[in-house]
């Protein structure tokens, strides 16, 4: 079996993405690992598998592996290159996306953006998860120079660090560290984060399964909300600038964090056996 994919980005972070609403693709997590390969495979941030929704309001379901091979709940960045691919071919300009975290609707825009409603920011410590009760405005895992993050569930676990110059941490190091803390339960995103303005910051990333990515759209909403709640930025609108560019993330009265950034084709390709095995 040979699959035909798309290679799409949003700020440089980047995915394999496979449409199998017409037949099924049962990829392993062995798979996502061999594809997600740089050196032997493809290579990926993530790997993204369109699939037939489950729910009826909801127009595709969209899974997400890491390159590790591990599942996600959320990839913001593969939400809006989804949005455009399925939006453009189906001729609409707004759409609901159905992840294993609920449902997520989207609009394309005339300039090629794309703007996600993310769905609630979730804070409650149980949420995140964390391994025991406590305020997650102020966590208490630390690694090295990174301490007293903030915890929140963007349909994934993010625990966000500000720290004085984002660009000073050695997130190879600290990130791998804080990611696999054991008051992580299921692990963790892990941002740094240093304001640069009354509403902007600058951003960088340690993926949980995937390590050092341009960008993370996820992250940039769980950045967006941690600067609110800590009160370090004015407003509710935050300009988040990651090593790939910029998201524009909105945290609503009602709770729900509004993704807005670019979507990227790079080029179309075709996985064989070489990299599927034979019993696909
Ligand atoms: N690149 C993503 C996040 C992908 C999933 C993450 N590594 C996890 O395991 O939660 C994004 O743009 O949000």
């Amino acid at each position: 079996m040979t699959i035909p994919f798309l290679k799409m980005h949003g700020l440089g972070n980047d995915f394999v993405v496979i449409d199998a609403r017409t037949r099924p693709v049962p990829l392993t997590a062995a798979h996502a690992r061999a594809i997600g390969d740089r050196r032997r495979g493809v290579g990926f941030d993530q790997l993204i598998l369109i699939e037939p929704p489950q729910d009826k309001v909801a127009d595709i379901f969209m899974r997400i592996l890491n390159p590790d091979g591990s599942e996600a709940g959320a990839c913001g960045n593969a939400t809006r290159c989804v949005a455009s691919l399925v939006g453009k071919g189906l001729g609409r300009d707004e759409l609901v996306i159905q992840t294993i975290s609920g449902l997520l609707r989207c609009w394309l825009h005339e300039d090629g953006t794309v703007t996600v409603d993310m769905g609630p920011a979730r804070l409650d410590w149980q949420q995140i998860p964390v391994a025991e009760p406590c305020d997650t405005l102020h966590l208490p895992a630390s690694a090295g120079p990174l301490s007293d993050g903030v915890g929140v569930n963007m349909g994934n676990p993010h625990a966000v660090h500000f720290v004085p110059d984002a660009e000073a941490v050695d997130l190879t190091q600290w990130g791998p560290q804080l990611e696999r803390h054991p008051f992580f339960p299921d692990r963790a995103n892990i941002e740094v984060v240093s304001v640069t303005g009354p509403a902007s910051v600058r951003m960088r990333v340690w993926e949980r399964g995937a390590g050092i990515t341009d960008a993370c759209g996820s992250g940039a909403c769980a950045v967006g909300v941690a600067a609110i709640r800590r009160g370090l930025v004015q407003g509710r609108r935050v300009s988040v600038t990651l090593d790939g560019g910029v998201l524009n993330i909105e945290w609503r009265d009602d709770g729900h964090v509004l993704m807005t950034g670019p979507v990227a084709t790079s080029f179309a390709g075709t996985l064989g056996p070489e990299l599927l095995g034979e019993t696909l």
